[in-house]
């Protein structure tokens, strides 16, 4: 077990090895995808659509692809241009939810501002959602029912169950409260017994709540605001921020020598994020022929 206590300043955190984690679970993943493919003959296929030529997520998207392949799942992808309407939109994903060649569905966040984004995410077949990003995933994951976890903050849980963090009792302070990272990682940490709070742009006097974190989510989308004078001595680090650059959203130098253990960025959070996603999308494959 993990102690979050106090211990030396000097001593630096121990890093929590998401890319070798992740490379653990898509092997796992990649022999699931093959005896799928073995007993149906169809391989497992995930579609990823993506409105607009946004860079990062272009390149995010790439990495994905490049992760389905070599794990034997196929993917097959949309490109929508940025004037796409909700509607239109709509249609695309209900089309690819009544696919049957299609198992998991991935909408890119974000969309751009005029369209309705949880109108999108909510043509997503829940059988689909391998993103968990569906309203129907969401409560699943609240109520501690089984379905699939949005993709970041499984893998968050999953980095955490690898270090052996206990969460019992803990503080778990949550920077963010985004739809598919902020709020439901909060939720899972619940669901753990830790007692979770929630900061965002609203919370007043932002640091002296995070001075109280034994574990620390940061999720907010700039890089370094998490100070390491903010972090407790001992406390469990994880930064889930991905900013241009390779940056986090914790100011990684100064965090590490308070911390006890920290999430690098890259090689964090990051991977996680993509082997929850492969790996949900095989065990959708598997549900949807049939096998399970
Ligand atoms: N590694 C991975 O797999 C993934 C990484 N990310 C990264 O995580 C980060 C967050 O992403 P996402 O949740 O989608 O971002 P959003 O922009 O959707 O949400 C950001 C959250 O941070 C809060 N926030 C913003 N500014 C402040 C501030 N100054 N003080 C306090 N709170 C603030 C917002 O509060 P409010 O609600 O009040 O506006 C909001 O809840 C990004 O760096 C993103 O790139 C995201 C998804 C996956
Ligand atoms: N519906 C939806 N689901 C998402 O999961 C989603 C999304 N929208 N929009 C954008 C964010 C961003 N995101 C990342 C995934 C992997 C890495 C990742 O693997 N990063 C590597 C670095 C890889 C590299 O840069 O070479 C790392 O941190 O080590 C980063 C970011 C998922 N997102």
């Amino acid at each position: 077990m993990v102690e979050t206590q106090d211990r030396s300043q000097t001593q630096p955190a121990r890093l929590m090895d998401g890319t070798a984690l992740a490379g653990r679970i898509t092997r796992e993943t990649s022999a699931a995808a093959a005896d799928v493919l073995r007993r149906t003959g169809v391989a497992p296929c995930l579609a990823t659509v993506l409105v607009g030529e946004d860079p990062a997520s272009v390149t995010y998207l790439r990495m994905k692809q490049a992760r389905c392949a070599k794990a034997g799942i196929e993917s097959r992808h949309v490109s929508l241009p940025a004037s796409t309407s909700t509607a239109e939109l709509v249609a695309t994903i209900t089309g690819l939810s009544q696919d049957p060649a299609v198992h998991g569905i991935l909408l890119q966040h974000p969309v751009g501002p005029h369209i309705d984004e949880r109108a999108a995410f909510e043509a997503i077949a829940p059988e689909k959602d391998v993103d968990g990003v569906t309203m129907h995933s969401f409560a699943a994951m609240g109520f501690g029912l089984p379905g699939f976890a949005s993709c970041t903050p499984g893998g968050i849980m999953r980095l955490l169950d690898a270090y052996e963090v206990d969460l019992t009792g803990k503080h778990a302070v949550v920077v963010g409260r985004s739809a598919i990272l902020g709020r439901p990682v909060g939720m899972l940490l619940l669901g753990r017994d830790a007692t979770v709070t929630y900061c965002h742009s609203r919370t007043v006097d932002l640091p002296s709540v995070v001075r109280q974190a034994d574990v620390l989510v940061a999720a907010v989308g700039r890089p370094r605001f998490i100070r390491g004078e903010d972090v407790k001595p001992g406390a469990v680090v994880i930064d889930a921020g991905y900013n241009p650059g390779n940056v986090g959203d914790v100011d990684f130098e100064s965090a590490r020598h308070r911390a006890s253990l920290i999430t690098p960025v890259p090689g964090g959070v990051g991977p996680m994020t993509i082997a929850v996603l492969l790996e949900q999308t095989v065990q959708a494959a598997a549900r949807q022929l049939g096998l399970t």
